[in-house]
Formats: structure tokens, sequence, C-alpha cells
């Protein structure tokens, strides 16, 4: 079974994650942001790896730090946001290191990021066919002929209709969903191995959501590329992704290199908690449950747990217990002093 044909469900996901070499090591990462008077850890302490041809699911509520993680990745940060620890490893070499020079130079080529609105990435004045030229122009040398007659190619990989002639189109002449298709194929013409994602299909509805998730399956098969996605939505991840990792207030909470295996056995409470709140992943009769409370401001993080002040398990330990991340079973790691499920976490053979 390919990628592309798997469904929505759950029980369609796969069993094992890819075994292939480590493409991409976020180890430790901080990241902190300036808020004039402090400066405060958006992103603390977060791990995780991408290897060849994997996707990972980066999930967590609004302000959990994923999209700061991928922009640190892309050396993409607002000016009042730096890195202030950790590596991030890309094919085995820092991309913090050096300047930031090697980041620049694989940006786009090696890794590529989809924004969650086309309409900004876009430049309005020029053709979404020399859009997608652009990049094989300037990173692949391609003549102006050969980056267009390429880009129409791309167009039609991504299922623009008609790209020879949409291609000369401006992009307020086309669709939201047809905007996102032509900002993929503008990410992925230099071929990237690794696709960062931002939410890129929040901002569609949810006929052409599916659409591009399914693009984005195809294109993993297609170009072998490994996908980083970042989504507040666990039933995109099921639908996508064959690894996870949980993030809340700027933390790792639980990360696991068997999607199904997660969904089926959440370790950390906050994981069960999303969970339960997500609708679509076993089925319309599932009872909704929101999380109570809401997630700490950047201002505002707690000590200890930073889940703890809205966990049916936390004790006086877990509001004062730097909760470090620890292998709960094989391909697990959790975050917790009181899993849910202890040793007990099953995890496919
Ligand atoms: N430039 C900035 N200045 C001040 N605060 C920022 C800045 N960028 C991000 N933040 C704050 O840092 C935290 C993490 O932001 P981030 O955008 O990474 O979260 P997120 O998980 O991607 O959330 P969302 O799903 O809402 O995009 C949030 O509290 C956010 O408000």
């Amino acid at each position: 079974m390919t990628a592309h044909d798997r469904g929505p469900q759950l029980v369609d996901g796969p069993l094992a994650a890819p075994v292939g070499d480590p493409l991409l090591e976020v180890i430790d990462l901080s990241v902190a942001v300036d808020l004039g008077d402090r400066r405060e850890l958006a992103v603390d302490r977060v791990s995780f790896t991408v290897a060849a041809g994997e996707a990972r699911g980066l999930v967590g509520e609004s302000g959990s730090g994923k999209s700061l993680t991928l922009r640190a990745i892309m050396g993409l940060l607002p000016t009042n946001v730096t890195v202030t620890g950790g590596q991030i490893l890309f094919q085995g070499r820092d991309l913090l290191a050096d300047g930031g020079r090697w980041q620049q130079q694989i940006r786009g080529t090696g890794i590529t990021m989809i924004f969650q609105e086309p309409a900004v990435a876009l430049n309005p004045v020029l053709r979404v066919g020399d859009q997608v030229a652009d990049g094989l122009r300037e990173h692949r040398g391609l003549s102006r002929r050969a980056a267009r007659e390429q880009a129409v190619r791309l167009l039609e990989l991504v299922g623009v209709p008609d790209p020879g002639r949409r291609a000369n189109a401006y992009p307020h002449e086309l669709s939201g969903g047809l905007r996102q298709r032509v900002m993929i194929a503008a990410g992925v013409s230099c071929e990237p191995e690794l696709i960062l994602c931002d939410e890129p299909t929040t901002a569609l509805d949810v006929t052409i959501q599916d659409q591009i998730l399914r693009l984005f399956a195809h294109l993993r098969d297609e170009l072998g590329a490994a996908l980083l996605y970042v989504t507040h939505d666990l039933a995109v991840v099921a639908q996508l992704c064959d690894t996870i990792s949980v993030l809340y207030a700027g933390r790792v909470m639980e990360d696991g290199q068997h999607l199904q295996s997660v969904f089926e056995h959440p370790a950390h409470p906050y994981t069960g908690a999303l969970l339960a709140a997500t609708p679509q992943i076993d089925g319309p009769v599932r009872r909704l449950e929101a999380i109570p409370g809401a997630a700490p401001a950047l201002a505002d993080r707690p000590a200890g747990c930073p889940f703890h002040d809205r966990c049916p398990r936390a004790t006086e330990e877990c509001r004062q217990t730097d909760v470090p991340v620890e292998p709960i079973a094989a391909g697990r790691l959790v975050a917790c002093l009181h899993p849910l499920l202890g040793s007990e976490v099953e995890v496919p053979s």
C-alpha cells in the first residue's frame, strides 16, 4: 500500500515507521522570544528526528511552538526570536553552524517550507508559472524555456488542471485550492529531501483540504521526500503521517515512532485529551470531550510540567518537577510522571 492509498481512518495507518537514514535531527532545540521587558522560551529543549522518506506530525494546540520550530529549521525566524540552544542537523551537518550560510544554501533545494496562506507567499504581480520556474532557474540553472516547461509539468504533478494555460494566470485569478497547489509546486520544484508544512490546509475548505493531503502523500511517493507536518488536527496526522511528536507549551510531551500505537495507547494525559477532543478518528459516534482550561500564554508558563493545571492525574510533584522526556516503551518517549499506561504501552512488534 502506498501512502497515497491510505484512507483517512486511523486503522489504515502504517504499523511501523519507515526506517531510513536520519535526515533531520532536532536536538534540545530552544527558541526564545523577546517580549520587550524579558525573554521567554517558546520552544524548550525540543528533540525529534525525521528519517529519509518519513512523515512526522508535529501536533499541539495553538501557541505550543510548532511554527517557531519549523522556522528555526528553515532559518526564517522573526527578528525578535532567536535560537538559544540545541542543534539542528540536516544530513548530519549542523544548520546553525557557519552563521547559517549552509542553511541558506539548501533552503528551497534540500529543505522547503509550505506555508498556511498561499496568498501571502505568492507574488501577486508574477504569473504563477514564472513563480514555479524561478527556483529552477536560480538553483538548477535551467534556461527560461526549460524552466517554464518543467514548471508546467510540476503544475500538472500537483493537480492543476490545464496547466499550460494556468501557468499564465496571476495568483488572484486562481481559487484558494489552486493557489495552494501552485505554492506546493514552487516548493517542491527543486526536489527537496524534506518538506516542512505549516498547517497548509487550514485556510481551505474541507474537500480541498482532503485533496491537498492526498497530494502530499502522492508527492511523498513520487519524490521520496520526507515530511514534517505541523497541525493541531490529529485526524490530519492519522491520514498522512507515520510518526508523531506532541508539543505543549513549547515542550515535547510525547514522541511515537508508531502512530497507530500512540492513537490506541496514548501515554501522556495531554495526548489522551487531544485524542478525546478529535472528531473523525474512530467514527462519528465518539463523544467529544474538550480539554478543560486553556494552554498557558508564553508569558505565563507554569513551573513543573506545563500541563499540570489541566491534568486530572497531576500531583504536587508534577507542579515542581522539570519532567524529562524519557523512553517508556520501544519507539515511545513521554514526559510524564504519571503516564496513562506506564509499562503497558503496546507497540507493534
Ligand atoms: N514574533 C513573536 N513575538 C512574540 N511572540 C511570539 C512571536 N512568534 C511566536 N510567538 C509566541 O510564541 C509561542 C509559540 O508560537 P508558535 O507560532 O510557534 O506556536 P504554534 O504552535 O505554531 O501555534 P499556532 O498553531 O497558533 O500557529 C506563542 O505563544 C506565540 O504567541
